[in-house]
C-alpha cells in the first residue's frame, strides 16, 4: 500500500541527503519518481545536500496543485511510483492534503522532507499538516549538536550575528553563516530559550576570563 512519510529534524540533519539517497536507490531499481522542491538554498529547481550532491527538481509555488499535476501525468500514461518533496515545511496545508490524495487516490508513495519548527519554535503550517496526516513521521537519526554538546532540537535565526525571535517565518538561509545578514544555528531547547548562541556563549566566556583574578606568580 502506498504511504505518506514525513522525514523531519532540525536544519542540517541530513534530510536532503536522505531524499537524494532514496531517489538514487529507487531509480537504480527501475522505479520512476518525481522530485519537487521549494526555495532550496542552491537555487530554483534544485534539491541540494551539504554533502555536495544536487539534482534537478520541479520548483513549486503556492499555486501549485500536486494532485492535479500527478493525476494529469498518470492520465497521460506516465508511470509514477513515488514522489519526493523537499523543503516541505514551506508547503501550504492544502498542498499537504493534495499529497495525501496522491497517496490514497493514485497509489503513489510520497516522501516529504522538512524541518518541523521555525526560528520561534512554532510549527510551520505545512509541517503541522504533515504530522497530522502522515502514515509515519521519522525523526532523522543523525543528531545535530548544540554548541554545548547536547542534541540540537531547535533552529535559531541570527541577524548580523545576534539571535532574533521576531520576523517573517520564511527567510532562506544557512547554518554556519553567523556573520551573514540572516543566518541559522541549531541549539538545544535550553539554549534556544536563553537565546545563547555559540557566539554569545563565547563572548561571555571571554569577558569572564578577562575579569577573573590572575593566579599568583610562582616564586
Ligand atoms: N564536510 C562534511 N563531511 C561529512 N559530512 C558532512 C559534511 N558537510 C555536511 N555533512 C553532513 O551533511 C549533513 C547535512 O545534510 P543536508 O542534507 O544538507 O541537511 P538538511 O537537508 O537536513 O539541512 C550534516 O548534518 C552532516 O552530517
Ligand atoms: C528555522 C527556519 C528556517 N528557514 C529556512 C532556512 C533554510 O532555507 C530552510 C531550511 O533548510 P534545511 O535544508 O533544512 O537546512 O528553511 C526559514 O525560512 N524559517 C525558519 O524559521
Amino acid at each position: 500500500m502506498a504511504e505518506l512519510a514525513f522525514f523531519s529534524g532540525t536544519m542540517d540533519c541530513g534530510k536532503s541527503t536522505l531524499a537524494l539517497q532514496i531517489q538514487h536507490n529507487r531509480s537504480a531499481r527501475g522505479l520512476r519518481g518525481l522530485i519537487f522542491t521549494r526555495n532550496d538554498r542552491a537555487g530554483e529547481g534544485l534539491l541540494s545536500s551539504r554533502l555536495g550532491l544536487v539534482t534537478e527538481a520541479t520548483e513549486t509555488d503556492e499555486a501549485f496543485d500536486f494532485h492535479a499535476h500527478l493525476a494529469a501525468r498518470v492520465a497521460a500514461g506516465v508511470r509514477v511510483d513515488y514522489v519526493i518533496a523537499d523543503e516541505a515545511q514551506f508547503l501550504s496545508p492544502e498542498q499537504v492534503d493534495q499529497l495525501a490524495c496522491v497517496v490514497d487516490d493514485l497509489g503513489v508513495d510520497v516522501y516529504a522532507f522538512g524541518i518541523t519548527t521555525d526560528f520561534r519554535t512554532r510549527l510551520f503550517p505545512g509541517s503541522q499538516r504533515l504530522i497530522e496526516l502522515a502514515d509515519r513521521v521519522e525523526v532523522l537519526q543523525v543528531e545535530t549538536l548544540c554548541w554545548c554538546g547536547a542534541r540540537a532540537t531547535h533552529n535559531a535565526r541570527t541577524e548580523g550575528g545576534r539571535m532574533v525571535v521576531e520576523g517573517a517565518q520564511v527567510v532562506v538561509g544557512d547554518v554556519g553563516a553567523a556573520d551573514a545578514e540572516v543566518g541559522y544555528e541549531v541549539l538545544c531547547r535550553r539554549h534556544h530559550r536563553r537565546r545563547r548562541t555559540a557566539a554569545s556563549a563565547s563572548a561571555t566566556a571571554n569577558a569572564t576570563a578577562s575579569v577573573a583574578p590572575q593566579p599568583a606568580a610562582a616564586d
